[in-house]
């Protein structure tokens, strides 16, 4: 994989090596032309990966100024058999029909009542047209090919009308500024667990090699994260359900991260080691009657699974405070994310099994959200 700015620096020397004025502007346009993209927001890709056939085609471009000494707009005329202002004025109807598309797809969400349209549509677009939503409307002097329309209309019609959260539709997810890949097999990782990772980094911040044990890893956010930002720990991840997993070992890869392994586990049942520096974990924690009053978009696409936790939500806290001793170190962490009105509970719990130093975190929204111990 070659990263957009060393194509970019490549043509802007290939096209100095033959004397072409303004050769890094001549290198712009042919870049641009090629991934169909504007030349100002190729600013904004820098690192985006190259195709190999977006490669040969930028190489062929080149190839042909340089052949007939001839500068960018003269190739592209011969290439697609118009003169610049033919090129010109079919960019701009592209732009008006890319616009009108994009406002009758936000009027169509808006109109089955999901917040902020213009911003799902934007995402929807950006996606689809492999595109920045920052720069997207800069991008609309490209043609959106009837298989690209397809796409972005069966995205929007999910969204609008299935109320599928968006995330599932697009098949990632955004955490800690790492990409992960969702669906419906697991949790979509919340902000609020980013504050539970952040507070993990820095707890572990003074041991030198960190072990660490995630409790129900979902899509593996916690864990990747922390092997990411952690580059001496040891993270081992454990869930029960085996789609996550799946789900979590691709994240794993997709964020090449070699310090963290995922295995099939009921709790503790499959763990173990018994040395760890740190358990954190984001438990199922919803009370099955609060559950039933839950959006619908939760409940139709996320797991149950995930979800709820029998003795009014506490089942998972009760059962790890217990064990957690037996798998950590002396002076080990235990940090867990918690549901609403479920932090004095849960430091109560901790009080009783052995951990000291007890710290409960609130979120943005200031809701009581994590809690993290130390086993004495
Ligand atoms: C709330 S999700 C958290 C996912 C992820 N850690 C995150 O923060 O986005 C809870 C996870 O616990 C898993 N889980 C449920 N019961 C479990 C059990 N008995 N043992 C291990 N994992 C379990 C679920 O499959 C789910 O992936």
């Amino acid at each position: 994989m070659e990263k957009l700015i060393n194509i970019l620096k490549f043509s802007e020397e290939y096209l100095k090596k033959y004397s072409f004025s303004k050769p890094r502007l001549q290198a712009e346009k042919v870049v641009a032309y090629v991934l169909k993209l504007d030349r100002i927001s190729l600013y904004a890709y820098f690192d985006r990966d190259l195709s190999e056939d977006e490669k040969v085609q930028i190489k062929n471009f080149l190839k042909e100024m340089a052949r007939n000494r001839m500068d960018f707009g003269k190739v592209l005329e011969k290439l697609e058999n118009k003169n610049v202002d033919e090129i010109t004025v079919e960019k701009e109807n592209h732009k008006k029909e890319n616009l009108q598309l994009l406002k009758h797809s936000v009027e169509y969400i808006e109109k089955n009542g999901i917040e902020n349209p213009k911003l799902e549509a934007e995402y929807i677009f950006s996606h689809v047209l492999k595109t920045n939503r920052l720069t997207l409307t800069l991008d609309f002097t490209r043609k959106i090919s009837e298989e690209e329309k397809k796409l972005i209309k069966e995205m929007i019609i999910k969204r609008a009308r299935d109320k599928k959260p968006l995330q599932y539709i697009l098949g990632e997810e955004e955490f800690f500024g790492y990409k992960f890949k969702v669906d419906e097999r697991v949790l979509i990782p919340r902000p609020e667990t980013e504050l539970l990772v952040e507070q993990c980094i820095v707890l572990m911040s003074d041991v030198k090699t960190p072990f660490i044990l995630d409790i129900g890893v979902g899509s593996g956010a916690i864990s990747v994260t922390l092997g990411k930002k952690i580059p001496t720990s040891k993270v081992l991840g454990v869930d029960i359900s085996d789609g996550a997993l799946e789900v979590a070992n691709q994240n794993k890869e997709l964020n090449n991260v070699k310090n963290v392994k995922f295995i099939k586990s009921d709790v503790f049942e499959n763990v173990s080691y018994k040395e760890f520096d740190m358990i954190v974990s984001n438990p199922p924690y919803i009370p099955e009657k609060e559950y039933k009053i839950l959006m619908h978009e939760v409940k139709k696409y996320e797991p149950k699974l995930a979800l709820t936790a029998e003795d009014e939500g506490l089942y998972f806290y009760k059962l790890i405070t217990k064990k957690a001793s037996d798998y950590l170190k002396n002076g080990g962490v235990l940090a867990f994310e918690v549901g609403y009105n479920q932090a004095q509970k849960v430091k109560n719990m901790m009080e009783d099994n052995e951990f000291e130093n007890i710290v409960i975190v609130k979120d943005y929204h200031q809701i009581e959200r994590i809690v993290i111990g130390k086993k004495k």
